[in-house]
């Protein structure tokens, strides 16, 4: 298994692509369905010790890696058992049903297991869920004694019509994930859009998701991610490349015997009318290493390291200012208006935020000549880009493109996206970053990497990780005060 810090994402269509390529070159999909199905033994056997294995397979190539896995486990001396949505409707899957040599069980049917792994849908999931009747035996008084079918099927196994009463797919998924120790899903749980990270049907949440040849969108982006639970990726012998990517921790350089304040980074922060806003991001770019961080604007209070300076034109000016922020506090007022001209004006690299944003035009940011990093949640994006309901990788890319601007689309799965194309994604932030203050200390952050001297690629990046992992390390209930100074303790472990 392999940890996804820094690995390709993929949508469905690039991953099928992918696969194809390799397809091409002789490599047939039941090799590369034996590849996963193995490779999903050998991590099921490890964890489920002498547990059995309840493996339940969809129609498609998902389900064919489940009887692949299960066939391997049984060859291991693991106790499995199979139970199918339905008979399997690709060449490869019915390949792999034919080396499965146990019962199949009904979805319908089964009887819960310790350890349950789901192969029902992967990347081909293209419509809920929710609908879909569970197939049952056709269970009439003379088929009460119902035998096997050469092919191993319960005899009369019928796609039969929902009725009152009888379990959906969805439904039977949750009962027996329920009722296990331990919830594996194959590629994906079942029920998550994989490109968009929607739960087209909601799944159980899994304790792990194995991600075949690649890491796919649904498997960063929200609600989808949440139900994965920890992601491993497979490696099956598909070569993989993606302008997106996962989020890693940043190389950042340590000031050495020659560094003084100005070359780790000055920045300058624009205050405006809740001067907290302003002083948590001042407080949490000089916690990520900035050398020198002055606080424009009327402004008073520790930490004394912090520069607090009248905002005037001729303290913008100062040319040794590396970069500026500009939105924490800002306020919407003719003031802030004036304060955000003068920074559009400054000719330093941006960050612009909160505030800012809602008084800005994105045409206008398309126009500087400077460097510019735009850090919206989701409704100052929406008020900014407009609303849509394409996914958010999109979204941001759109958003880079129109701005030419890096775009820091922020939530509990912040996408990062480049004029350029590239994207990267973090990880499970956590759900306690929900508290004020925290995006004027990702404002600070990433300030202090691009005042630094980084591409504002690797400074949007670099100041998401360090501000995901101060968050990480604090655990529960902090407030943003906290997090500006745990990032000492997030840039000291890089
Ligand atoms: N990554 C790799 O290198 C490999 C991945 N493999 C596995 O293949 C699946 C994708 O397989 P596919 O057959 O395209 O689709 P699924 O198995 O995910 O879906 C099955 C099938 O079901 C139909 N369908 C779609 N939505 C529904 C629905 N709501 N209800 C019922 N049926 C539905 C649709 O026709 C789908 O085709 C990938 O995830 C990997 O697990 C291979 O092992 C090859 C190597
Ligand atoms: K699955």
């Amino acid at each position: 298994m392999i940890d996804i810090e820094g690995q390709p994402i993929l949508t469905a269509a690039e991953m099928r692509a992918a696969e194809d390529a390799v397809i091409a070159c002789g490599v047939s999909v039941e090799t590369l369905m034996n590849r996963a199905g193995t490779a999903i033994a050998h991590v099921v056997r490890r964890l489920a010790g002498v547990n059995e294995v309840l493996i339940l397979c969809g129609p498609g190539n998902n389900g064919g890696d489940g009887y692949v896995a299960a066939r391997v486990l049984a060859e291991m001396g693991a106790t499995v058992r199979v139970a199918a949505l339905s008979k399997p409707k690709t060449a490869a899957a019915k390949s792999a049903r034919a080396g499965w040599s146990g019962v199949v069980e009904t979805l319908a049917e089964a009887k819960p297991a310790p350890i349950i792994v789901d192969a029902l849908f992967g990347t081909g999931l293209t419509r809920p869920l929710d609908a879909e009747p569970v197939p049952t035996l056709s269970r009439s008084p003379a088929d009460a004694g119902a035998q096997l079918s050469s092919k191993g099927y319960p005899d009369g196994l019928l796609c039969a019509p929902a009725s009152a009463g009888e379990q959906t797919v969805v439904g039977r998924l949750h009962f027996l994930a329920n009722a296990a120790q331990l919830r594996i899903a194959v590629d994906l749980p079942s029920g998550l859009g994989t490109d968009s990270g929607q739960a087209l049907s909601k799944p159980p949440v899994f304790n792990l998701t194995l991600a075949l040849g690649a890491v796919k969108p649904a498997h960063l982006l929200q609600p989808a991610a949440r139900y994965c639970g920890h992601i491993r990726l497979l490696d099956i012998g598909v070569p993989t490349t993606s302008q997106a990517e996962v989020l890693k921790p940043p190389t950042l350089a340590n000031p050495g015997p020659d560094a003084h304040k100005y070359t780790r980074g000055m920045l300058a922060v624009i205050a405006g009318i809740m001067s907290g806003a302003s002083d948590l991001a001042a407080l949490a770019a000089m916690r990520a290493g900035a050398g020198y961080v002055t606080l424009l604007g009327d402004t008073a209070g520790p930490p004394h390291a912090l520069v607090r300076t009248p905002f005037s034109d001729h303290a913008l000016a100062n040319d040794r200012i590396g970069a500026l922020v500009i939105g924490p506090g800002l306020g919407r007022d003719g003031i802030a208006r004036s304060r955000l001209e003068a920074a559009l004006t400054s000719n330093h690299p941006l960050i612009i935020d909160g505030d800012a944003l809602r008084l800005l035009d994105p045409e206008r940011i398309k126009a500087l000549k400077v460097p510019v990093i735009l850090t919206p949640h989701a409704g100052e994006f929406d008020a900014l880009f407009g609303k849509s309901d394409a996914d958010k990788i999109t979204r941001a890319r759109e958003a880079a493109v129109l701005t030419n601007a890096v775009v820091v689309f922020k939530g509990a799965d912040t996408v990062i996206a480049a004029p350029d194309g590239r994207v990267r994604i973090a990880q499970g932030a956590s759900d306690w970053l929900s508290t004020a203050g925290t995006g004027d200390v990702l404002a600070g952050a990433i300030g202090a990497m691009l005042a630094a001297g980084l591409d504002p690629l690797d400074a949007a990046c670099a100041g998401v990780w360090l501000h995901g992992d101060a968050a990480r390390r604090l655990g529960p209930a902090f407030i943003a005060d906290d997090l500006a100074e745990a990032l000492r303790s997030a840039r000291g472990a890089l």
